[in-house]
């Protein structure tokens, strides 16, 4: 990429900054796009890197969340299945600070309390989650998307100032390459197929460098084989990151689980292998039993 490219390319995301960030789709939440304050600095000597403990919340006198404890392990890839409103999403609310729990303990690491941040800090501290549906910005490419999940300020004059570093023109490739989108780096977003663009936002979340990423139904709506490459890229990420996957596609599952863990009713139902989940007659009576 040549600096009259990176020039050219830096005044396009000026301009179409400010339509792009009304454009996007998330059931009206947006992602968020704050990097890690010190990446890293997750304490995980007790061997833990998320710790929910008895988290309840309720809506209007529903409770969501009933009694809800769960941990995850670092370097961990779990995946999280259940019936449609189990709470799978509200647990999500609650760990990235969208919902604020009735009662119940929080922890990232051992020593950050998740409850006495809000959504952007929790962002910062490196937990970074992907929505269903895919929220890049069409009207720029595929390069133009990485760089600007770099950005803190996205004001227009910062827009202009902003000049990519070396160690982040390298993450930036190794990103591209992880996310099978090395071919497509000059390639308009908009013109990116369903999976490649669910990809493409899974890589400007790990341009963050997030220790634990949250994903909600990643395969929904991808092709057989779009679903067994993003099985891949959930593996290679795994140890490396902390993946926290919903979803309801149970041949994806199957690739990627090791622990699988049934919410039913705003609490963990069961918890083991797929296998284990799936012989279990409380999971068989809530999957076909209503
Ligand atoms: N803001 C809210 N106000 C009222 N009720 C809510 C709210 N958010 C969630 N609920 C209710 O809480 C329950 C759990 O919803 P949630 O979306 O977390 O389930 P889910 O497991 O993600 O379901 P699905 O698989 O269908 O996405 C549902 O009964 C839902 O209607």
């Amino acid at each position: 990429m040549t600096p009259d490219l990176l020039e050219a390319g830096a005044q396009r995301l000026a301009t179409h900054e400010a339509a792009a960030r009304h454009a996007t789709e998330s059931g009206g939440r947006q992602a968020g796009f704050a990097r890690p304050a010190v990446p890293g600095e997750v304490d995980v000597t007790h061997g833990r890197i998320l710790y929910l403990e008895d988290v309840s919340v309720s809506f209007d006198g529903f409770k969501a969340i009933d009694r809800l404890s769960l941990d995850i392990a670092p370097g961990e890839l779990r995946c999280v299945i259940g019936p449609n409103g189990a709470g799978k999403t509200t647990m999500m609310d609650i760990i990235t600070g969208k919902t604020r729990p009735d009662a119940g303990t929080v922890y990232f690491g051992s020593t950050i309390d998740l409850l006495r941040h809000t959504e952007p800090q929790i962002a910062e501290l490196g937990i970074g989650r992907k929505f269903q549906k895919p929220t890049v910005y069409e009207q720029l490419t595929v390069y133009e998307n990485l760089e600007l999940s770099l950005r803190t300020d996205k004001g227009v004059a910062a827009s202009m100032r902003f000049r990519i570093d070396s160690a982040q023109a390298d993450r930036l490739a190794e990103v591209l390459h992880t996310i099978h989108l090395a071919d497509a780096v000059t390639r308009q977003a908009g013109t990116l197929s369903h999976g490649q663009k669910q990809w493409l936002e899974i890589g400007m979340l790990l341009m963050q460098q997030p220790r634990l990423l949250l994903l909600d139904e990643p395969v929904a709506g991808m092709t057989d084989e779009e679903t067994v490459r993003t099985a891949e890229l959930f593996l290679s990420l795994k140890g490396r990151h902390s993946l926290m996957v919903v979803e309801h596609d149970m041949s994806f599952i199957r690739r990627i689980s090791d622990i699988v863990t049934v919410l039913c009713d705003g609490s963990v139902l069961a918890q083991g292998t797929l296998d284990e989940v799936q012989a279990d007659e409380r999971v068989i009576e809530v999957y076909l039993g209503r």
